[in-house]
């Protein structure tokens, strides 16, 4: 029997967490919740002039380890000052040590949009998510072409950006058929680790059209510049500014 990959392991746990949720909160509920709570723009803090600059908070990752120990509201804070155009919020429990609270601590200290990084398998995460952030990452890997479309859908109708994630070609049709105009190209590949950052380059050119994030492995200046040529409108920079907060001011320089 083939072992799982730590993507559906942390989709299964997800899973788990979303049938726990439904039990607690009625479907209804939360989407009039999610309706009510005033978003900030995710997708037009993307589309400023120059790269922008996601910076995400993350404790620890399955690649990683323990990365570093934070006071999300704090080092939120600092991310704006450096000049970051939005926040990722890791919510994810058991390996990246994340939670809502972080997300919570860090939106309420800032003023620009927060995206809710999670392994979201259900449509009750994607409410969730709209009554506390702005945007909501949507894993192209996990889900069938019709239910991806259906999540889009949702997300936008409660007033959310989703991020569609993406890794090769398939799931590049996968993101364009959905109808997301944000689309975010992981250089990680999520069952190896392996990072690349020729992966964004590969398939920026078949995304014409859709806001562009080029997603882990930008560690140094040269790297985000890279993206940037590539066609990159933003650089979602997780454990390189979890250690060095300084990079995210260097980084957003970049016209
Ligand atoms: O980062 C991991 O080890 C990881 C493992 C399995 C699934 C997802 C994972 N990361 C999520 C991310 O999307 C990254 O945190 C994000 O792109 C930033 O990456 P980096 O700048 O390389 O920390």
């Amino acid at each position: 029997m083939s072992r799982a990959t730590v993507l559906e392991e942390l989709a299964a746990a997800a899973l788990l967490r979303a049938g726990e949720l439904r039990e607690g909160t009625d479907l209804d509920t939360l989407y009039q919740e999610a309706l009510l709570f005033e978003k900030r723009d995710f997708a037009a803090a993307l589309g400023n002039p120059g790269l922008s600059v996601v910076s995400e908070i993350k404790r620890a990752s399955p690649s990683a380890g323990a990365i570093r120990e934070v006071d999300p509201a704090e080092w939120g804070g600092g991310y704006q000052r450096e000049g970051a155009s939005c926040l990722s919020v890791l919510t994810e429990p058991d390996r990246f040590k994340g939670s809502l609270e972080d997300l919570d601590a860090a939106r309420n200290n800032t003023t620009i949009p927060v995206i809710r990084k999670d392994f979201t398998v259900d449509e009750a995460q994607v409410l969730e998510a709209g009554t506390r952030a702005d945007a909501v990452l949507l894993i192209a890997a996990l889900f069938d072409a019709a239910t991806l479309a259906r999540y889009v859908s949702l997300a936008v109708e409660v007033g959310l950006t989703p991020l569609v994630e993406i890794h090769d070609e398939e799931e590049a049709d996968l993101a364009l058929e959905s109808g997301a105009r944000v689309i975010g190209v992981n250089n990680r590949n999520l069952k190896d680790f392996t990072v690349d950052l020729g992966t964004f380059e590969r398939l920026a050119p078949k995304l014409a059209g859709a806001t562009l994030v080029a997603e882990s492995g930008v560690r140094t200046v040269e790297d985000a510049r890279r993206m940037r040529d590539a066609g990159a409108d933003a650089v979602l920079v997780g454990e390189a500014a979890m250690r060095n907060p300084e990079l995210v001011a260097r980084m957003a320089s970049l016209t």
